[in-house]
């Protein structure tokens, strides 16, 4: 009998150990590099790999890597193996493969399922390229330009005249400032006001929109705050709970995009509750970079006199030439999309705070073995079932190459000697085309880019011809990056800038 059992005991054992073995296998723990194929960095840590040490500071992990691989390497994150490609003049081998080798969708449903808990259909891409053609584009952009500018002046402008105002400075964070008005104006352009049942309801409906916004707006910076561990899969249950319940938020009067969006789902039998979740990813789409870009900018602006010189006067000049004036108990004057048409400095301005503050990481599934194809020649072999991610961040913003003295703000730096747009940058004698990728690129790129830089174009605008604004402390420190947000757009100041500001008229 004991032999049987010493039998049945070892069988037991090879089978444990067999399956540790296919688990471990499966898992890519025996992988070894190649011939071909990039320089592989396992870390030390099984399964995990790198991802600690990627997570507390993607930007100097990523450059530690290029320092010690070179421009291309594949490390383990988290249970994938990701592939880096940095070396900018080769990025076009990453923006336009066929998506049958890499794939931006099998990337983004995982991370819509986990993060948002949205489980959507195969076509959601195509209908939201669609929807932003129509929506975000020409005529589309042209009325949604127009609805940001009446909210804009709701929010920023409805003291103006009253004896509430008073002329009198006020104290606030600039962060939260700018975070809210273009955070509520950009809600409120998108997802629509309130109702107006009766004539000479307006007032009532603009106060409804003013309130109901700012307690959007704190229930969204809580969840804001969750994301970056939201997207790495580690938040608490207690934040998961809190996170679905600001997503089952219910919206009404919602814009074209939106609309379109939302209906196209319910015909096609989309359960609401999962709408909602959409609803909600589209809101942070929307509305998480913006608020925190405009932030930089009227931060950067304000230390930068010479910039804020070269803007305000500019935006003077759009304004008159509109045969618009600001004068007290005037009309409000309006930045129609015409007029931002005419503003290649401010232009310039946006174009450098994004290069200074955005810093998305691209990601792709590769769903064939496939050659990596680079500028100077060189190839690498990838592997199905990996990833392929770029950092523009450290690979172009930050390169001394392309931008000289690449941490200054140099308002100007995206334009030419004869004032047009300045797209010529070079690295090694080679010309760049992706000198900056603030958007990402290729299938995945930001569909409201272009109106996201009227958002902040329109915001500066009435900042600039509304309102007299100022650092507390002139000789305030630029603030330090919070590195826990590396990946997700634009970044966010580790710290509150005091400032005050105050109507003019
Ligand atoms: C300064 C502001 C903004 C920045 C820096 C920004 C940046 C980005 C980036 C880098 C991506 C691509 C992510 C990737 O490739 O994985 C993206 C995607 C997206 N953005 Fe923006 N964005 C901004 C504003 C907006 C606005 C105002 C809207 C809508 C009106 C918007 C809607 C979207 C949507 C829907 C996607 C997903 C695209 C897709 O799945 O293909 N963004 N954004």
């Amino acid at each position: 009998i004991w032999r049987v059992q010493i039998l049945l005991l070892l069988t037991l054992f090879l089978c444990v150990l067999a399956c540790l073995f296919g688990g471990l296998w499966i898992q890519g723990f025996f992988r070894q590099r190649r011939p071909g194929e990039p320089p592989l960095d396992k870390g030390w840590i099984p399964w995990l790999g790198h991802v600690l040490e990627f997570r507390r500071d993607t930007a100097k992990f990523l450059q530690r890597m290029t320092q010690k691989h070179g421009d291309v390497f594949t490390i383990q994150l988290g249970g994938f193996y990701v592939t880096f490609l940095q070396d900018p003049l080769s990025f076009g081998a990453f923006a336009k493969e066929s998506r049958e080798k890499l794939n931006f969708n099998a990337f983004s449903r995982q991370l819509l399922a986990r993060v948002f808990g949205y489980v959507g259909f195969t076509t959601d891409h195509s209908i939201l390229e669609a929807t932003s053609q129509k929506h975000l584009k020409g005529h589309g952009l042209q009325i949604m330009t127009e609805s940001m500018m009446s909210n804009l002046q709701n929010l920023m402008l409805h003291h103006l005249g009253s004896c509430e105002n008073q002329k009198s400075w006020k104290e606030d964070g600039l962060f939260n400032y700018c975070y809210n008005i273009v955070f509520r104006a950009g809600y409120l352009a998108l997802y629509g006001n309130a109702t107006t049942q009766t004539e000479g309801d307006e007032e009532k409906a603009r106060i409804n929109d003013r309130t109901e916004s700012e307690i959007l707006f704190h229930e969204f910076r809580k969840y804001d705050q969750l994301f970056p561990n939201l997207a790495y899969g580690v938040l608490t249950p207690k934040g998961r709970r809190e996170a679905n319940r600001l997503t089952n938020e219910n919206k009404e009067n919602v814009s074209g995009w939106i609309w379109d969006m939302y209906h196209m789902r319910r015909e096609e039998g989309m359960k609401e509750l999962m709408i909602d979740r959409y609803m909600f990813v589209l809101l942070w789409a929307s509305q998480g970079n913006t608020g925190p870009s405009s932030f930089w900018l009227l931060f950067y602006l304000m230390k930068h006199p010479d910039a804020m010189e070269a803007v305000r006067n500019e935006v003077l000049k759009v304004l008159k030439e509109s045969g618009q004036e600001v004068r007290p108990g005037g009309p409000l004057v309006n930045l129609t999309h015409e007029m931002l048409m005419k503003t290649p400095v401010l232009d310039s301005a946006v174009e450098e705070v994004l290069r200074l503050v955005a810093a998305p990481l691209l990601t792709r599934s590769v769903l064939q073995d496939m050659t990596l194809k680079m500028a100077d020649g060189r190839e690498f072999l990838i592997r199905k079932g990996d990833r392929m991610a770029v950092f523009p961040y450290i690979a172009v913003h930050i390169d001394p190459e392309i931008h000289p003295d690449p941490f200054t703000f140099k308002y100007d730096r995206f334009l030419t000697p004869e004032g047009t747009k300045k797209t010529d940058f070079y690295k090694g004698g080679k010309r760049v085309r992706y000198y900056t990728m603030p958007w990402g690129s290729g299938v995945s790129m930001c569909p409201g880019r272009f109106f996201a830089t009227n958002e902040l174009k329109q915001f500066v605008f009435l900042m600039l011809v509304y309102f007299d604004f100022e650092l507390m402390n002139p000789d305030e420190k630029i603030p330090h990056i919070d590195h826990q947000r590396w990946g997700f757009g634009t970044m966010q100041p580790d710290r509150e800038v005091q400032f005050r500001y105050r109507l003019r008229y």
